[in-house]
């Protein structure tokens, strides 16, 4: 049975059942819009950071090993087969273990309505069919896998502290404990019911109540069932719609409203390579696309916070603004590297904080006037302060629009005139100047007339190459970049220009692999990286709509429905793709994908997607 033990060094790997190499898609994500966990398809939850996104993790084999924590109960034996889905517009996961003996199902989710001071995870094991022995094996850590805590006996099962944290799992078969984890074998008969659940709580708090599984799955179920009834997408990809919106509202941390990009860290862009950073955190980029996406789907109250969220974060002076900040605006990420941790599949380092968070990307402050300038069109909110707002961001792209930048990638080589961040300078000054002639708001709207028609002026005089037919990545250069797809969706130009036909052609030759889309050559060395990267699904589902614009919706619908078939069994998709190993890469799930999920659908299947809205707001320049 479990016991008091002291701390000691994290026991080797080889003490632990040995780790098969998940997939990334072979994971499955449960959430309670507090923080996420990963499950894998070998009934191991190998992430959970608690009680945050973006608290240190308790369990971390995700981006080490057992050793490194984990919760894992699956069948003893071999396991024949295993399937999963999620129920029906919920987060509730059901996966089901078929061996020779017999079947059993696990149900895992974390129950709502939830609190900042726990998190709960709770797995429901049930026969289905003959008998299963099962086994239990729980490696308790904190800090990303680098604290052993101690382990208690408690009446209910056990309890794991150290400094901060405490974890009680609740457990009605025995439980051993030895070389800092903790074991339990049982069997399951068809129709027998082996409920277990796991709490995190502050550990100078008193021990949480033990709530009844059973009860708190009903409870869970309900929650989402009612939130999914809200949406009001119809149309041929409902599913995909759905699964989408509910891991962006998983992503959402609750209190404020503040979504983030994915619940992990680290997942490589490249399998063994060094591209693997800290993405839960929130980044203003983001924001117009997901306001369109919750706005467009029936999801006004989470538009709603996601605005306040901006408008809060944002607040101060406009030369200290970031592109990311933390779930709560936070703004110190301070990026550090945890060499514990070997990363996934070898790829390291494993970084927690973001450096980019440092960087000046001009393309943001566009971004945060179109996505004020959406919500008011949607009359979101009464907006007198985010007109103040805009007014004193149009100060500042005055000043700065023709300053080189680390632009939409967040590159780490040298800054550069990137041809998008210009676009977003002049999305920017355009929308302030719809403030004014749409809304009757006040501004010097000759000034920004003659500011944007500069604006534009430039951008097609240094970022474009006659010689190519195309817009291109920086002005002096000669490469392409996915995010021009962009162009004729905010509305730079009219998709019919031919030179907007020529970028979007280009990229579709030139930075499509089997069929997806890469945001940029790496080779080209201009992200100051070492290695390459996978497609980049979010401009996948770009040049999508972009073809959708320009009315070539059978093209579009093809590239959509090729990026439905690479999603996961569960529907979930991280930000790349290798088209090559067939495998996802990245962080996961990723928000910004889920995002273009959810508006290409739109704009496939309404006459008014967002993007043809978001197209049809700009004073397009001359043609
Ligand atoms: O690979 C380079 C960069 O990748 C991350 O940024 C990406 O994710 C952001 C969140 O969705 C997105 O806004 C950005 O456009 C993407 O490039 C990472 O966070 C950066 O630190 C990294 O340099």
């Amino acid at each position: 049975m479990a016991r008091a033990t002291q701390k000691a060094a994290p026991p080797p790997a080889g003490a632990h059942a040995a780790a098969e190499t998940l997939r990334i898609e072979d994971y499955a994500l449960l959430g309670d819009t507090f923080t996420a966990a990963l499950v894998g398809k070998n009934g191991s939850i190998d992430w959970l950071c608690a009680p945050r996104f973006d608290s240190g993790a308790c369990f971390a084999a995700l981006l080490g090993g057992p050793e490194n924590g984990r919760w894992r109960i699956a069948p003893a034996g071999e396991i024949r087969a295993v399937s999963r889905r999620y129920r029906d517009g919920t987060l509730i996961l059901d996966t089901e273990f078929e061996t020779e003996t017999g079947a059993v199902v696990v149900t895992d989710f974390m129950p709502l309505p939830s609190s900042e001071d726990e998190v709960d995870i709770v797995r429901i094991v049930r026969g289905l069919r003959g008998e299963v022995p099962m086994r239990l094996e729980a490696v308790f850590r904190f800090d990303y896998g680098h604290v052993v805590p101690w382990l208690r006996r408690r009446p209910y099962g056990l309890q794991a502290i150290a400094g901060p944290n405490a974890l009680q799992l609740w457990s009605p078969v025995e439980l051993s404990n030895q070389d800092f984890t903790t074991t339990a074998e049982f069997t399951v008969r068809e129709g027998q019911s082996t409920p277990f659940s796991l709490c995190w709580y502050k550990s100078h708090r008193p021990e949480p109540p033990v709530q009844h599984p059973e009860v708190l799955l009903e409870c869970s179920a309900r929650w989402w069932r009612d939130w999914s009834a809200r949406c009001t997408y119809s149309g041929p990809w409902t599913d995909a719609v759905q699964r989408s919106l509910i891991t962006l509202k998983a992503l959402t941390f609750s209190p404020t409203g503040g979504i983030v990009a994915a619940p992990t860290t680290s997942l490589p862009e490249e399998i063994g390579g060094v591209r693997n950073w800290d993405y839960r955190y929130c980044w203003i980029r983001d924001a117009t696309l997901t306001l369109y996406s919750l706005l467009s789907s029936g999801y006004t109250e989470e538009a709603v916070a996601w605005r306040r969220w901006l408008l809060r974060s944002a607040a101060g002076r406009p030369e200290e603004m970031q592109i990311m900040y933390g779930l709560a605006g936070e703004r110190r990420l301070p990026e550090l590297e945890l060499p514990w941790l070997k990363g996934y599949e070898g790829s390291r380092p494993v970084r927690i904080g973001n450096g980019a968070q440092e960087q000046f990307q001009l393309d943001v402050y566009g971004e945060l006037m179109d996505a004020l300038h959406v919500a008011r069109k949607y009359n979101v909110e009464p907006d007198a302060e985010a007109w103040r707002m805009q007014t004193v961001l149009m100060r500042f792209i005055a000043g700065k629009w023709s300053e080189p930048d680390s632009g939409i990638w967040e590159v780490r080589g040298p800054r550069r005139h990137f041809t998008h961040s210009k676009l977003m300078a002049w999305v920017g000054v355009d929308r302030a100047i719809s403030g004014v002639e749409q809304y009757g708001l006040e501004g010097p709207v000759e000034v920004w007339r003659t500011l944007r028609a500069r604006i534009h002026d430039d951008i097609c005089r240094n970022g474009y190459s006659a010689k190519r037919n195309s817009f291109v990545q920086h002005y002096g250069g000669d490469d392409l970049d996915a995010s021009l797809l962009l162009m004729p969706t905010v509305g730079f130009l009219p998709p019919s220009d031919p030179r907007i036909i020529g970028t979007v052609e280009a990229i579709a030759r030139e930075l499509t692999v089997d069929g997806f889309v890469q945001r940029y050559r790496p080779e080209t060395g201009v992200d100051g990286l070492a290695g390459g990267e996978g497609a980049f699904l979010p401009c996948t589902f770009w040049l999508a709509d972009a073809l959708a614009l320009l009315g070539r919706q059978d093209e579009a619908a093809e590239i959509f429905e090729r990026l439905l078939n690479i999603r996961n069994d569960v529907g979930l998709m991280a930000e790349e793709y290798d088209p090559r190993a067939r495998r996802q890469l990245g962080n996961f799930p990723q928000a910004f994908s889920h995002i273009g999920l959810i508006n290409t659908a739109q704009n496939l299947t309404l006459a008014q997607g967002p993007a043809q809205r978001r197209a049809s707001d700009a004073k397009t320049g001359p043609a």
